[in-house]
């Protein structure tokens, strides 16, 4: 059941208790109480999802991240020294992030990422069980394949063999045409595919070339953990309880003994705030933080689990001296190009024209058709690698799991950033296999205070000189002879900087994705798991909520399988 005042909470002692309702949290609520005789509470710090309709439509996505809404933590970075000291709001990065409540994954793509990143996260914990052969079962298990919203023809865009059809997570291609720029897009595919090939599905396991997007959305809704695994069955279920607005300040009552040498520690409570009020609930079997890749560490690190000497420093006592927690946070920075277009079938026709807009809400409330069901990211995905004899290869080697993962990803989409009047496309480039390794750190000892985020963006010189190679392949999409004519003016151009003054504008322009932290079970500690985006040792190149929903999956069955 679900509750918004801890007053109405019938216990506060559970076998498991979850920390943070996300995309992961609830996943694992919801698999470990299929076993009615287990019960788990889940303490999240946001609100509800439920009438929020920027959570509901798709198109108005955005309005779930933006920093100063109820549903964001309002995060931003330290100054990024590798990116001009520019300070980013921790959120708008169009492509990862955390620290939405109640499991609201806003930019709704769906990408798996690469065999080979599964392949090098089982090489990297020496547990065949996170290898993309054994990981494929899980990508089944947690998808519904579902008809796009407008019920069109979906042969040749995507390769139905490779889609579940009766998990919790629907996923489906967009729903709604802007059929001008498509044809564009495919075109440059024919034209140049040697560059450019198409692929079928980005979610094979074989990302490269360009393909349809696929989104976490079903029937012109959003698809998440909160409308898929917290079905009103599953919240029907007398062992699960959910607070809402209950903020977790750290682990308590950690007990030592020698029964089981390698984990000699134990906490057996969980401390949060709700109100101004401090409580404390207490897990028998499990404590399980789902608190995302920055409250996770940030929990952690509150209880006296991290580096002893900067736990010290803030006048924590250490608890366990695990000086990698909070480190090897790393992000997906991007770099967005504009150009103008001459055709006005570009979504400023809708965000540009208040009667247009209206009547496309107006028709998604009563069909849950049009252009609203589907987010603006865009229509198509590319991934793709540098290019083998590139020199920056000289600075660091090949970050890239393997020869078939991306260096790149490229997105198609048929809007502008400048929000000048007008109709623009995009083409934004994600450098997705970074070099640069950043922290999350403790800003004092208050558990409430928020945590200094340094995503060490372009730390390395690999990430700014490998985006800016990115960028010619950017340049080169629209080089194919379909866009002449229909192309206008970029909105900066580019192709008049040096490649010195590229690199220092990508850097001072680019935003951020997400960092994350490695570990399943925390070392030293019985009873003690982390089951979030966290875990990766190593971003996948790719869009992290698939990735996320099988590490729950996995990691539900893994906590299950201790206890059975
Ligand atoms: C703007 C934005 C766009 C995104 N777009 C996409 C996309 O298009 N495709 C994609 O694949 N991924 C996308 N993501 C990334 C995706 O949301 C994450 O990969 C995924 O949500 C990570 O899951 P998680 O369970 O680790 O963390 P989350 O889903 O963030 O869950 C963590 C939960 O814990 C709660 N929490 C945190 N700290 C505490 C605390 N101290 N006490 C109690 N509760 C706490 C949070 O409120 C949150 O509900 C996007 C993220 C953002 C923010």
């Amino acid at each position: 059941k679900l509750y918004e005042d801890v007053a109405d909470l019938p216990a506060l002692q559970y076998d498991f208790v979850v920390v943070g309702g996300g995309t992961a949290g609830l996943v694992v609520a919801s698999r470990l109480t299929e076993n009615s005789s287990v019960s788990v509470l889940v303490l999240e710090a946001g609100p509800s999802n439920v009438g929020v309709l920027d959570a509901q439509v798709p198109f108005l996505a955005d309005g779930v991240a933006n920093n100063g809404t109820p549903y964001s933590w309002n995060y931003s970075t330290i100054p990024q020294t590798g990116a001009a000291n520019h300070v980013f709001e921790y959120l708008r990065g169009e492509v990862y992030t955390w620290w939405m409540q109640l499991a609201q994954q806003d930019g709704l793509a769906y990408t798996r990422g690469a065999a080979e990143d599964f392949d090098r996260y089982a090489n990297l914990t020496g547990d065949e069980g996170w290898s993309w052969n054994k990981i494929f079962p899980y990508f089944l298990k947690n998808e519904r394949w579902t008809a796009p919203a407008d019920h069109h023809d979906t042969h040749g865009q995507y390769n139905p063999a490779v889609h579940g059809t009766d998990g919790p997570i629907q996923v489906s291609i967009s729903g709604f045409s802007w059929s001008e720029f498509e044809q564009h897009v495919i075109q440059t595919t024919e034209q140049l595919p040697h560059d450019f090939p198409f692929n079928l599905d980005m979610n094979s396991g074989k990302p490269l070339g360009i393909g349809w997007f696929q989104y976490t959305i079903g029937g012109g809704e959003r698809s998440s953990s909160a409308t898929g695994y917290l079905t009103p069955a599953v919240l029907r279920r007398p062992n699960l309880d959910i607070l809402l607005h209950a903020q977790v300040s750290k682990l308590v009552n950690v007990t030592q003994s020698r029964v089981v040498p390698a984990e000699p520690l134990a906490f057996r409570g969980v401390e949060f705030k709700y109100g101004s009020s401090l409580h404390v609930a207490k897990a028998s079997k499990e404590i399980i933080l789902s608190a995302g890749p920055i409250g996770t560490p940030q929990i952690l690190l509150n209880s006296g689990v991290g580096d002893r000497t900067a736990l010290t420093a803030l006048g924590i006592s250490t608890v366990l001296d695990l000086p990698g927690v909070g480190k090897n946070a790393s992000e997906h920075p991007y770099f967005g190009m504009s150009w103008a277009v001459n055709s006005n079938q570009t979504v400023e026709s809708i965000t540009q024209n208040a009667t247009r807009y209206n009547e496309a809400f107006a028709e998604w409330n009563r069909s849950h058709t049009g252009p609203f069901v589907d987010p603006t990211p865009g229509t198509h995905a590319g991934w793709l690698r540098l290019r083998a004899n590139s020199s920056v290869f000289d600075i660091h080697p090949d970050p890239s799991p393997g020869p078939d993962a991306p260096h790149f990803e490229m997105i198609f989409q048929p809007f502008g950033f400048a929000g000048t009047p007008g109709h623009f496309i995009s083409l934004t480039m994600a450098m997705v296999s970074p070099v640069s390794r950043g922290s999350v750190t403790l800003s004092s000892a208050d558990p409430f205070a928020t945590p200094l985020i340094d995503l060490g963006l372009f730390s390395n010189e690999f990430d700014a000189l490998a985006l800016t190679e990115g960028i010619q392949f950017a340049l080169k999409f629209v080089t194919a002879p379909t866009w002449n004519g229909y192309l206008g003016a970029p909105t900066v151009d580019l192709t008049s900087m040096s490649p010195a003054e590229l690199t220092a504008y990508i850097r001072a322009h680019s935003g951020p994705g997400v960092p994350r932290y490695p570990d399943l079970k925390v070392k030293g500690f019985a009873g003690l798991r982390v089951i979030d985006a966290s875990v990766l040792p190593i971003v996948p190149g790719a869009h992290t909520q698939a990735a996320t929903y099988v590490v729950a999956e996995r990691g539900a069955d893994l906590v299950k399988h201790s206890w059975s």
